[in-house]
């Protein structure tokens, strides 16, 4: 059998679709060999970390705070500690060998210092992001969108699986889902928010196994 597509897993949350991700490949349905070799996050009390624990992933906590310390709280002196905190996160990221970097709620902006050792090492990277293309880039997406159908702005919104690349949520698309919201406009935030994460839970899955069975034919490419 060939060998296993290796799978790293990045958050900062509860990691609801981390467990998606991992009860799918415990089923073995995200491909036909699929390995998740870790899941990072850059806060220590994400449940998620509790998730891959349990699921028997090894975890690892990589803090900003640590580097924040080391340099003036000055725009300068934080951006000397961002790129100081992602040179060490790609270092630890690659000394894993993963072909696949998925973000998962991972909530914080990665700049070329990370982007680019990865490239160098051919290792994808993709994010989950809720919502459509262009729209709501950034932070609180569900929460903007919801009040943009309640101003009477949009009619519909979605969730996305993306390519990763320097300018937040704008890579490629690879797997769109729209979320139509209800008429009659009373739909309460909490209510859209289960809506947009039962839809996040499936299209996580679909988006990271067409990957993955993308990097499998690469890898019997390869082989041949
Ligand atoms: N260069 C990229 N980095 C990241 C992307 C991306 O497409 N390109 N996707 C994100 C995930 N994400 C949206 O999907 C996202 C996460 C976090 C932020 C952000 O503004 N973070 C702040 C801190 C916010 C906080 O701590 O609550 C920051 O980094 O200063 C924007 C978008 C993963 N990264
Ligand atoms: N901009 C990135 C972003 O907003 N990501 C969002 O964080 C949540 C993580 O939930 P989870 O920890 O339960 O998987 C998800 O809603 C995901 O779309």
């Amino acid at each position: 059998m060939a060998s296993p597509i290796r799978v790293t897993v990045l958050i900062s949350g509860n990691g609801s679709n981390l467990q998606a991700v991992i009860d799918k490949a415990r089923a073995g349905h995200l491909g036909n060999n699929t390995s998740l070799v870790r899941v990072l996050s850059n806060r220590k009390d994400a449940f998620g970390l509790e998730r891959a624990t349990r699921a028997g992933i090894p975890t690892q906590y990589h803090n900003l705070v640590k580097y924040k310390k080391q340099h003036a709280a000055t725009p300068a002196g934080v951006q000397a500690a961002r790129e100081e905190y992602d040179t060490e996160l790609a270092r630890l990221i690659l000394a894993d060998a993963p072909d696949l970097v998925v973000c998962l709620g991972f909530m914080h902006v990665l700049s070329p210092r990370f982007l680019e050792p990865l490239q160098a090492g051919k290792v994808r990277i993709i994010n989950l992001h809720p919502a459509l293309p262009g729209a709501f880039n950034g932070v609180n997406a569900i929460e903007r969108a919801h009040a943009a159908w309640m101003e009477g702005k949009i009619d519909k919104t979605g969730v996305m699986i993306h390519d990763v690349i320097s300018e937040v949520d704008m890579g490629q698309p690879i797997l769109v889902r729209e979320i139509p919201f209800q008429k009659g406009r009373d739909e309460n935030l909490e209510a859209f928010e289960t809506r947009v994460h039962e839809t996040e839970w499936e299209t996580v899955i679909e988006g990271v196994g067409m990957v993955i069975r993308e990097l499998e034919a690469q890898k019997q490419n390869t082989r041949a």
